[in-house]
């Protein structure tokens, strides 16, 4: 219309021809007399995603941001933007440098650089501050976290927040404030509102950032950056925020969380051999579904399950667990509701003794005991109640899927759905697709999961399946180094460096060692024929470590017992603490069986307990388990507290260079040639002899691909 100009970026994301649209359009705006403001909006109801991610590994073309940004908000007219669905990074850089803002109440605002590795560098570190002050931009700023319109508008980091038309309600406002004077709407303009005890603050949230995220960069620069914003003026604070950018965006710690970004994506996009893929096949409708067994498992699957809005009916087979799994349920239900302030929506679960009482539901999630026996009895039970066309899905964490779908009527309605624990919290679900597996019963477990805030990976039916498959030998590693002179919290500590969120003894410890202590006898590794006081070292033809089995025979089981690897208060103790019983238990161990403890340097802990996985992943490959090596890292990162900035196995052995890999694990092997998964893979030596081509390519060095998904 005469008097105000509509500004339309192209797509979700500011690429160089976004940048390009906006910067022209503007100018000829602030020259055009008819125009007396600016709305500000973005394409299909999105206000904008940020910065082209795609774009930074490429040169930079088009006009950068930061003068683009600048000359907005030096303009003569107000410019208003009309935030929609969602203003993140740039996008919300962009509207902070807008004179005003208005939101729509569905909107999501955040500055998420920090989980690419970078930080907010088109002025975001320096005018977030001036706007909220220091400790809200620290939060947002360093945790990437999104907020709603409502919690930006209490930030005064919008200016109205509407349910109707956000385009409509900026240009209301643009109209209203024309001719006002635009120079205190420029937040570069403003003093930053400092807090009492300002080396406090800064103090406090170094603190908080490294704990959340050992070893990473970003959110320790995202922190310098609004220190900055506290101390210098605004163009030195930009100065600032660029020279930390530019050694953030060329680390490789950026490079692995943007890698990450879009694996995440990549993982969805699922296909298997006979064609399915996730854009071909129709994933059924879930309403309602059960939950066999109460445990730690079953409970957290409940709850999710509910929290989607699905209706759960939880069957357990004993009064007392069936008690003990309502209150735990309840508790974890009523607790989300009272942090989320919304009422516990605990009418959408029954508890029951009765699996008669799943006859309608559309799916059912087994959670039973890792039992085989259990749980083909469970899943023929399944067969009988259930309606014919509802799903079977199995909790099972390395159990043969296919088999169990063998005892029901409906093979291809059969399908691992692995959690972790505890799975209410854990992002990551493992798919497993037996070879029966239909592609619509493929594409729901994939969507459900998505539908639950999991990122789903679809994954081959072998012993573990991705996860523990390459978790055993990791673990393996771990325990040959103990009896080779290492102490628990020495590996723990190496790996905790290296940036894993635990060591992996504290994890066992968490799980419960017994766990692994079941899975080995049902393997026939542990049983009649070893002798329990002078345990062999070698089992099934290969080196095998009994440490862990002699401390669950003391009792020691973890945490739950108030002792594992490490010492805790109290059965059920948090707090790790090292064991002077666990270094003499040791020591006598090494004594027995004539092995003399060498000095283990932290660089063989992290190389043989990181590059075996990495190998195993290769394998994995090979044997068409996984699709691509992203979705492994995935699984990695999502389920088993592998740093993030470190990508994932596979992407970290692309970092470190397959050809040092490739030599390190010979090296290792050549010391310890009892152990075969020291053996570098054969798709490792293929791809180093075709000289370490990219990860997309990888798979073209399969000789045969025998794709299991
Ligand atoms: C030497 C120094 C030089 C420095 C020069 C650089 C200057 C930089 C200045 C400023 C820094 C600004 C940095 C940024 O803005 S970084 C980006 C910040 N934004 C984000 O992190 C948001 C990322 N995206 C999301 O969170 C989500 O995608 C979503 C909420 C926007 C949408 O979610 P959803 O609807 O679930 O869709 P998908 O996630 O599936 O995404 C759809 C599709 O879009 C792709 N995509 C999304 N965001 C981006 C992006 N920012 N860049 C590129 N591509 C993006 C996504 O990958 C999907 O693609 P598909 O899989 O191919 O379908």
């Amino acid at each position: 219309c005469s008097d105000e100009l509509f500004i339309r970026p192209l797509s979700l994301v500011l690429s160089a021809a976004v940048r390009k649209g906006i910067t022209e359009a503007v100018a000829r705006a602030f020259k055009d007399t008819r125009v007396k403001a600016v709305v500000l909006c973005g394409e299909n109801g999105k206000f904008c995603g940020g910065a082209d991610i795609r774009e930074f590994a490429k040169a930079m073309s088009g006009p950068p941001l930061v003068p683009m940004i600048h000359a907005i908000e030096a303009g003569e007219k107000p410019v208003v933007a009309a935030i929609e669905e969602m203003a993140l990074g740039g996008g919300l850089e962009l509207a902070l440098g807008c004179h005003y803002r208005v939101a729509h109440a569905k909107a999501r605002l955040g500055l998420p650089e920090v989980t690419l590795g970078l930080l907010p560098a088109a002025g975001g570190t320096q005018r977030l501050p001036r706007l909220t002050g220091i400790p809200a931009a620290l939060d947002l700023i360093t945790t990437g976290r999104h907020i709603s319109a409502q919690e930006a508008l209490k930030l005064g980091i919008v200016d109205r927040v509407t349910e109707g038309n956000a385009v409509e309600a900026a240009v209301e406002l643009a109209l209203s404030v024309v001719g006002r004077p635009l120079a205190p709407r420029r937040l570069s303009n403003h003093a930053t509102p400092l807090p009492a005890d300002l080396d406090g603050v800064f103090e406090e949230v170094l603190v908080q950032v490294k704990r959340r995220a050992r070893g990473a960069m970003a959110p320790v620069a995202c922190a310098k950056a609004v220190r900055a914003a506290a101390e210098l003026p605004y163009s030195r604070g930009l100065e600032c925020e660029r020279e930390l950018m530019n050694t953030l965006f060329t680390s490789g710690q950026a490079r692995a969380l943007q890698y990450c970004f879009f694996a995440q994506r990549a993982a969805g996009k699922w296909s298997l051999p006979n064609g399915a893929r996730w854009d071909n096949s129709r994933p059924r409708a879930v309403h309602t579904a059960g939950v066999i067994g109460l445990g730690t498992m079953g409970r957290g699957i409940a709850v999710c399950l509910v929290k989607a809005g699905i209706s759960v009916v939880a069957v357990e087979t004993e009064e007392k667990q069936l008690d003990s799994g309502r209150r735990a349920v309840r508790g974890m239900l009523e607790r989300d509701a009272k942090r989320r302030g919304v009422t516990a929506p605990l009418h959408m679960i029954t508890f029951t003794l009765s699996m008669q009482q799943l006859r309608d539901v559309d799916l059912v999630i087994e959670a039973v005991f890792e039992d085989m026996a259990l749980k083909k009895s469970v899943f023929a039970e399944l067969s009988r109640v259930c309606r014919p066309n509802a799903l079977l899905c199995t909790n099972t964490s390395g159990l043969d899927v296919d088999e169990l779908a063998s005892v029901t009527d409906r093979p291809p309605l059969v399908v691992g759905m692995h959690f972790f624990a505890p799975a209410h919290v854990m992002k990551l679900l493992e798919v497993i697709c037996g070879p029966r597996s239909s592609p619509e019963t493929v594409a729901t477990a994939m969507t459900l999961g998505k539908r639950l805030g999991k990122v789903s990976v679809a994954v081959g039916n072998c012993p573990g399946f991705v996860g523990n498959r390459m978790l055993k030998l990791y673990l393996d590693q771990a325990h040959f180094l103990l009896e080779e002179g290492a102490s628990p919290e020495q590996v723990d500590q190496a790996l905790e460096e290296f940036g894993f969120a635990l060591g992996i003894f504290k994890v066992a410890d968490l799980s419960g060692l017994d766990i692994g202590w079941r899975v080995r006898k049902a393997a026939g590794l542990i049983g009649p024929d070893v002798d329990p006081k002078f345990p062999s070292r070698h089992r099934q033809g290969r080196r095998y470590c009994p440490l862990p089995d002699l401390l669950c025979e003391q009792g020691r089981l973890g945490q739950k017992s108030g002792r594992g690897w490490y010492l805790y208060d109290s059965a059920g103790g948090k707090e790790a603490r090292p064991d002077p019983a666990i270094s003499s238990f040791l020591q006598e161990y090494r004594l027995r069986y004539g092995i003399s403890a060498r000095r283990i340097t932290e660089q063989e802990v992290v190389e043989r307990c990181v590059f075996v996985l990495a190998n195993e992943g290769f394998r994995i490959l090979e044997d068409g388990m996984a699709a691509a090596p992203e979705d492994i890292d995935m699984v990695y990162v999502f389920g088993y507290g592998w740093p993030r900035h470190r990508g994932g196995p596979m992407f970290h052995a692309a970092q470190v260079g397959l050809a040092t890999v490739l030599q390190r694990l010979e090296f290792y092997h050549r010391q310890n040639p009892d152990i075969p998964h020291l053996q570098p893979s054969t798709l490792l030596r293929r791809l180093v002899g075709a000289r370490s081509p990219p990860m997309q390519q990888w798979k073209q060095h399969i000789r045969s691909i025998n794709s299991q998904l």
